[in-house]
């Protein structure tokens, strides 16, 4: 159970190599989830819609730029004891432009996909990563304890139309 008020706004994006089946993940060097393996992305910022928040932050934390972005999920984050949600919305692209490099937020790396490193990765990951695998379409809600170690509480909808990826996230998905 969670009871949240309000939500933050962020995004996270996924580069492919589907040729040769890898994944591109940055540890992340500091801020918040420091030390975990992950995807790039971050807040949206005013002005700007989530899908431009998401390139920027691409081009921000790995020096690469997205060209041909899909939404593929939107998940909810909520923790014990703190009342703001963090609602995440999810990208993936297959083709960029530039190299990945590493900057002051992130360190990237490509994983092949059969060796993803979810121990070291948020919980949830292992999850939805697998279904953004096999291009199938999300919606989450994973609720964690305080010290954001572990998942008390999932709920998972799949083969979401497109169409309501758009959405920002009801809180009425939220039990
Ligand atoms: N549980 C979980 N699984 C997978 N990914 C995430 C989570 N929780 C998360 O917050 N995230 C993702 C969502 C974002 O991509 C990052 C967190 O972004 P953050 O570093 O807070 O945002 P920035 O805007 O880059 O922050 P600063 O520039 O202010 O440091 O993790």
């Amino acid at each position: 159970m969670s009871f949240i008020t309000s939500s933050k706004l962020l995004t996270l994006i996924l580069v492919l190599n589907e040729k040769e089946q890898k994944i591109l993940l940055g540890m992340k060097k500091r801020g918040f989830g420091v030390g975990k393996i992950n995807g790039f992305g971050g807040k949206v910022e005013a002005g700007e819609t989530i899908e431009e928040g998401a390139r920027r932050e691409l081009l921000e934390e790995a020096e690469i730029e997205a060209i041909d972005m899909t939404k593929v999920g939107v998940n909810m984050f909520t923790f014990e004891n703190d009342p703001v949600g963090l609602e995440v919305h999810i990208y993936v692209t297959k083709e960029f432009k530039g190299t990945p490099t590493e900057t002051e937020e992130m360190k990237p790396e490509w994983y092949s996909y059969s060796d993803i490193p979810y121990s070291q990765m948020w919980a949830d990951d292992k999850v939805w990563i697998p279904l953004l695998l096999n291009n199938t379409r999300f919606m989450g809600h994973y609720h964690f304890s305080q010290d954001q170690a572990t998942v008390l509480y999932e709920k998972l909808n799949v083969n979401i139309h497109d169409d309501d990826l758009l959405e920002r996230f009801s809180f009425e998905q939220i039990m």
